[in-house]
Parts: C-alpha cells; sequence; structure tokens
C-alpha cells in the first residue's frame, strides 16, 4: 500500500551488501491460504526436466559486473515454476488486457498467456478484455481458448484492442471483484505499469485472492531494470527497410539527403540500434543529445561537409528528438493525448523544411529531399522469430508467478535471467540512452557525426547522466549505477525505505 505515494517495499538483507527488492505475495494479505502440489510436476513435457523448479531463495542480480571488493547489490526474485501453487486448475479465472500503443508480439503474448494456463496448468477459464482498462466497465468481455487464439501471433495488432486513458481504479477493481476474476494479466508500457500498480494497491486493500502480473510492453524499450521489452527487435528490423529506401533514394539524386523518422518518445533505442544495424546512416538524432542546426558544429555545417564527400547521405531522427528547437520556432502549445503524455511536434516535417530552407539559400548546393515516415509500420507487424521465443518465456514467467501466488510485479529478464520485479521499480524512471555510455560513442564513431556538444556541455552531461540499462550490453559502465548512486543504505533505493 502507498505511504505518501511511494508503495511499501518488500526488502530483504543478506550478507555482503546482498539486496533482495522481492515482490508482494498474496499471504502478505491474505494469511492461511491453501498450497497445492504444481501439477507440471506430472506433465510429460516437464516432468523429465532435471531441476525444473525454482528454488525458493533463487535470485537474480541486479549487477553482473563486479569488482573483488564490491557489495553483492541489489537483487529481484527469480521467475519460474515453484513447487506449491496457490490456485487450484479449476479456481482460476483469468483475465487478460492490452493497454497504451501497439507492439508488434502483443498477440504472441496473448497467445502464450492462454496455451501456457491451459497446457501447463489445466486452466480453462481465461477471458479478454476488450479496449485497454477501459474496457473493463465499458465493454462485455471475450472467452479466449487455445483454440480461438491458435494462429493470432501471425497478426499484427492486439486481438483485444487497446486504448489510452480510461483508467479508473475504483471501477476496474469492482469489475474484478463482480466478475470473480483472480488472475490479472495486463500487457503495456510504464503508464500500464503504473494503472497495474494502483489496481494492485486496491485489490490489496480490499483483502482479494486475485493475482496481478504486469508483462512490459514498449517498441520503445523505455522501461526501467529490464534487459529490453518485446517487439523492439522486430521494430529495429523493419526499419532497417524504409533506412534501405532512403539510402537508395538518396544515393540515386545528385545531392540526395534520405530522412527517415522513427518512434522514440523520450528514448532514442529504435533509432541508435537501427541506424547501427543499417551502416548506411550519416547522422542519428535523438532525445537525449541535444542538437542544433547552424553554425560552427551544427548538423547543417555537418550535412554540407558531407553532401560534398559522398555526393548524398541519410539522417535518421526519432520523433522525440529537437522538440525544444521545434517548440522555439512554432512557439506551440504544450497538449497531451488522453494518458497524460506529451503530444511531439513533427520533428521530420519540420527538419525536412529547415533542411530545405537552408540549401535554397543563395550559394548552396541544390539538394534532393526524400522524407520517409514509417512511424506505424514499424509497430504494426507481427513479431519476428526471436520476439516470438521472447513473448513466450514473458507470458510463461507471469502464469508461474501468478499461481505460485506472487503478485504486484512485472516480469521480464535482468540481465539474461527472468525475474519479478516490483511494480514501482520498472515505473520510477524511464530507460534512456546514456549519452555518455558506450553505446552512443559507438554510435558516433560508425557514423562519424558530431556530438554537438562543447566540452564544456560533456562536463555537464557525464555530471547529470544517470546510466541506465543498455541492451544487453554486459561492459557497460552503465552497470554502475547501483553502486554510484546509492547513500547509506547501498541498495539504490533512498535511505529509510528498506523496512519490510
Ligand atoms: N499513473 C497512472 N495511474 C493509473 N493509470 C495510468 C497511469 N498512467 C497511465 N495510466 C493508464 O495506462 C494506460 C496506458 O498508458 P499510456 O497510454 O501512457 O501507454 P503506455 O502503457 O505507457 O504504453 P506506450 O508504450 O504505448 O506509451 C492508459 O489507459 C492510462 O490511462
Ligand atoms: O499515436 P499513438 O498510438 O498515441 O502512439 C505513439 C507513441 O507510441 C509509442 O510507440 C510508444 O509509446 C511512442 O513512440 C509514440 O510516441
Ligand atoms: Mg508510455
Amino acid at each position: 500500500m502507498a505511504l505518501d505515494g511511494i508503495p511499501k517495499m518488500k526488502i530483504v538483507h543478506g550478507d555482503a551488501g546482498y539486496v533482495l527488492e522481492d515482490v508482494p505475495h498474496l499471504t502478505d494479505f491474505i494469511p492461511d491460504l491453501p498450497t497445492y502440489p504444481n501439477p507440471l510436476q506430472d506433465n510429460p513435457a516437464y516432468s523429465v526436466v532435471k531441476q525444473y523448479f525454482v528454488n525458493h531463495d533463487d535470485t537474480v542480480a541486479q549487477k553482473i559486473v563486479v569488482q573483488k571488493d564490491s557489495t553483492r547489490g541489489t537483487h529481484f526474485r527469480r521467475a519460474g515454476p515453484r513447487q506449491k501453487v496457490y490456485f487450484e486448475s479449476d479456481e482460476v479465472q483469468a483475465c487478460i488486457v492490452t493497454c497504451g500503443g501497439l507492439c508488434p508480439g502483443l498477440n504472441t503474448v496473448i497467445r502464450e498467456i492462454v496455451c501456457g494456463l491451459a497446457y501447463m496448468y489445466g486452466v480453462t477459464n481465461i477471458i479478454g478484455i476488450e479496449d485497454g482498462y477501459k474496457g473493463f466497465y465499458a465493454r462485455n468481455t471475450i472467452s479466449l481458448s487455445p483454440r480461438s487464439v491458435n494462429d493470432i501471433h501471425k497478426r499484427g495488432g492486439t486481438i483485444l484492442n487497446t486504448s489510452r486513458g480510461g483508467h479508473v481504479t475504483s471501477k476496474i477493481v469492482d469489475s474484478i471483484q463482480d466478475r470473480g476474476i483472480n488472475q490479472v494479466y495486463i500487457l503495456g508500457g510504464d503508464g500500464t505499469q503504473r494503472g497495474a500498480s494502483v489496481i494492485f494497491e486496491e485489490i490489496q486493500r480490499r483483502g482479494l485472492k486475485v493475482a496481478v502480473a504486469g508483462i512490459p510492453k514498449t517498441i520503445d524499450n523505455d522501461i526501467a531494470v529490464i534487459d529490453k521489452s518485446f517487439g523492439f527487435d522486430t521494430a529495429v528490423e523493419e526499419a532497417q527497410r524504409a533506412i534501405n529506401a532512403a539510402h537508395v533514394e538518396a544515393e540515386s539524386f545528385e545531392n540526395g539527403i534520405g530522412l527517415v523518422k522513427l518512434m522514440g518518445r523520450y528514448s532514442g533505442f529504435i533509432a541508435m540500434y537501427a541506424t547501427l544495424a543499417s551502416r548506411d546512416v550519416d547522422c542519428c538524432l535523438i532525445p537525449e543529445s541535444p542538437f542544433y542546426l547552424e553554425g560552427p558544429g551544427g548538423l547543417f555545417e555537418f550535412m554540407e561537409k558531407r553532401l560534398k564527400e559522398n555526393g548524398h547521405m541519410v539522417l535518421v531522427v526519432a520523433e522525440g528528438a529537437g522538440q525544444e528547437l521545434i517548440a522555439e520556432s512554432l512557439r506551440t502549445m504544450n497538449h497531451q493525448d488522453a494518458s497524460g503524455n506529451k503530444l511531439l511536434l513533427d520533428v521530420g516535417l519540420w527538419l525536412s523544411q529547415k533542411i530545405k530552407d537552408h540549401f535554397a539559400n543563395k550559394g548552396k548546393i541544390p539538394i534532393n529531399l526524400k522524407y520517409i515516415d514509417p512511424t506505424y509500420m514499424i509497430r504494426a507487424i507481427p513479431s519476428n522469430a526471436s520476439d516470438n521465443v521472447y513473448c513466450t518465456l514473458l507470458a510463461h514467467s507471469a502464469i508461474h508467478g501468478a499461481m505460485a501466488g506472487y503478485t504486484g510485479f512485472t516480469v521480464g529478464p535482468v540481465n539474461g535471467r527472468h525475474a519479478y520485479i516490483p511494480f514501482h521499480r520498472v515505473t520510477e524512471k524511464q530507460n534512456k540512452v546514456v549519452i555518455t555510455d558506450r553505446m552512443w560513442a559507438r554510435l558516433l564513431s560508425s557514423t562519424n557525426q558530431p556530438s554537438f556538444l562543447s566540452p564544456i556541455d560533456m562536463e555537464q552531461v557525464k555530471k547529470e547522466d544517470e546510466p541506465a540499462n543498455q541492451l544487453f550490453d554486459q561492459n557497460s559502465i552503465a552497470d554502475d549505477y547501483h553502486v554510484e548512486s546509492t547513500e547509506g543504505n547501498n541498495n539504490g533505493l533512498p535511505d529509510g525505505s528498506t523496512s519490510c
């Protein structure tokens, strides 16, 4: 339950600075719940697996690059099936809801929750809530079975539909209670996980035996703690097609410029990875790295040089880049969508016009600019093979956690191992590209673009940047965050927040 807006944390301390940031369990607020043997032990597919069940005290380390004298640091509870479960198969009434924007793989996760519950735990009562959170109280539900979801993973979008806004906690929990739902699987981004957290708190306050499991979804990859979000790889792959087209167009005309706008409201991961993967991009602009157009060291100077050298160039811009520059030139109001997310000004159109105006000036070279905006194309497609496997593991981890009585958690890989992470850890901040980290340096050295930072700016940025996870980059200095940023308690949390 929240105290001054801060959720109560379940922290366990161990030797050598070991800290477990645990997730809630139904028995925390409903004592004496009966347990049952896990039906998986009799499942022919799983019964042969040596050590199939996860040990009760298995945890996953957040920081795996360590030094001789390092403390052990923060850990999360390892995901996976437990010996004992807190639900009998025919007692389970599960529901699934998808919220926020689309993302490749949503249908795969839905399919695998339905099939996983049915095939691993013999659960048959599963319903889909349509249209996101508001569907809890505004729409009828749809019944889901392995048969009805059999080939949905081949389709983009979500068969349940999704929405932004419309989260009224009390009405959602009333609906959960009235329908007798006792496992809630919620797929969505940071906003959705915030919504899931307050649903969990209300369920806990009412003392209901209902497990709430969040499955993080966003192509922006802006969810903290987890290695990466599903659909991200698919989106990066699809972005290659747009970049290829931009390159072909640019190459085929004198002083051709291909400009591609990619998604990324606050985080430039898609633009950064699409650029690194393509090798055809001359300059990548992301929200985390401020840039400027005119004067020495600016974008236009770089473009003139590149066009002189190569006769063409490709620019990739993340939708959230340069917002302050556009706002300055357009003096626009601050608009929001139904979920309260800032509505962005179109950097692609703005930049196209600025580039055209610049090169139209007397004495400048004539250019051929082609602007490609594949925004929704990269997220409205089915997930690729590796995302499909990832989605399956996420669904299974969520099911195992809920069946084992864990609740109020988001599931996701931390350093490659699936873990149960308390909601507040994935919602307290967003994952961003750290421009003082090695991955951004790799990009700068691969495109050879300017950093747009003066030596003074660089010092400032180094001081300000809080390293976050960088997509499996185990060598990243970002991993040092949890030691360097702690004061006193060495667990990455504010002092005084360690009581359990
Ligand atoms: N603080 C909050 N408390 C309760 N509900 C919230 C909160 N923030 C967002 N939500 C709800 O979560 C849902 C999804 O939020 P949002 O539109 O921000 O997308 P998201 O989950 O962050 O996904 P995306 O990756 O597309 O941004 C909406 O229904 C919104 O009302
Ligand atoms: O147009 P919609 O559906 O609100 O979604 C756009 C947003 O969704 C995201 O893909 C995920 O948050 C952002 O990159 C983008 O700004
Ligand atoms: Mg969001």
